[in-house]
């Protein structure tokens, strides 16, 4: 201990990785996510497939190891805005390891970060609401590898409003996109109806819509899905006919 690398929190020696540090962290990463199960799914990878992967996510975000009497037994990976793994050894968790890792990670991330943990992974879920993160958002896991529910959680930084307003426009900025795009396809498909425009609506193919737009996300709601697909639908008709 006692040294100058990182904070030391609970004399439990926090410092960044070194590219030394790929076995331990990759030994760590494996005991953990194994021992995690079932409280997170199987891992579906290899363990072979650890050491790339793994050197690839610390030569791409920054890494930061724990370590008691020189060995390392927990690291946190943050890339960016997302807090990519957050692990510690079975047999040194309860000791106040993995919240000294996420301290250390508000402390690099002070406008706020976020991390996607599984559904299924109560203990996890319970830790970081203890330490102030809140959920964001929940998946069906068709997103992630393990094909298994996740939820993005967050911790908002010392300026929420900042953070929070920052994921709004990143998520319109999505949204842009993923409407000019339907609206492009709304405009093409007019060239190939017998009645196109607002005169051809179809209100059975939009209450179909509604439906599908209601199971991928119940959120919104029946009705607020219908006041949604109206004003996209007649937003890209416009479109479609001013360009026509
Ligand atoms: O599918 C069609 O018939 C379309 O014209 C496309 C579209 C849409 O944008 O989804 C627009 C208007 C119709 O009422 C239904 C659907």
């Amino acid at each position: 201990m006692g040294s100058t690398d990182g904070p030391d929190l609970t004399g439990v020696l926090l410092r960044p990785a070194g590219p030394d540090d790929l076995d331990a962290v990759v030994e760590v990463h494996l005991t953990s996510r194994k021992a995690a199960v079932p409280a997170m799914p199987p891992m579906v990878h290899p363990d072979r497939d650890a050491a790339p992967y793994l050197r690839g996510r610390m030569a791409a975000g920054e890494t930061w190891v724990a370590e008691v009497e020189g060995r390392v037994v927990g690291y946190a990976l943050v890339d960016g805005a997302w807090l990519d793994h957050l692990y510690v050894l079975p047999d040194f968790a309860g000791q106040g390891i993995g919240s000294n890792l996420l301290d250390l990670v508000k402390t690099l991330r002070p406008g706020g970060f976020a991390l996607w943990v599984f559904e299924s992974n109560e203990p996890a879920r319970r830790f970081y609401r203890r330490w102030g993160l809140v959920e964001l958002e929940r998946t069906d896991g068709s997103g992630n590898d393990e094909r298994a529910p996740d939820l993005r959680m967050a911790w908002e930084g010392t300026d929420p409003m900042a953070y929070l307003r920052t994921q709004v426009d990143e998520t319109d900025d999505d949204l842009a996109r993923v409407l000019a795009r339907r609206a492009a396809l709304t405009a093409r498909i007019q060239e190939h109806k017998e009645v196109p425009g607002h005169e051809g609506r179809d209100p059975a193919r939009e209450a179909e819509i509604v439906e599908r737009l209601v199971a991928t996300a119940p959120a919104l709601g029946t009705e607020g899905w219908t006041r949604i697909l109206e004003a996209v639908i007649t937003a890209s008709l416009d479109a479609a006919e001013r360009r026509a």
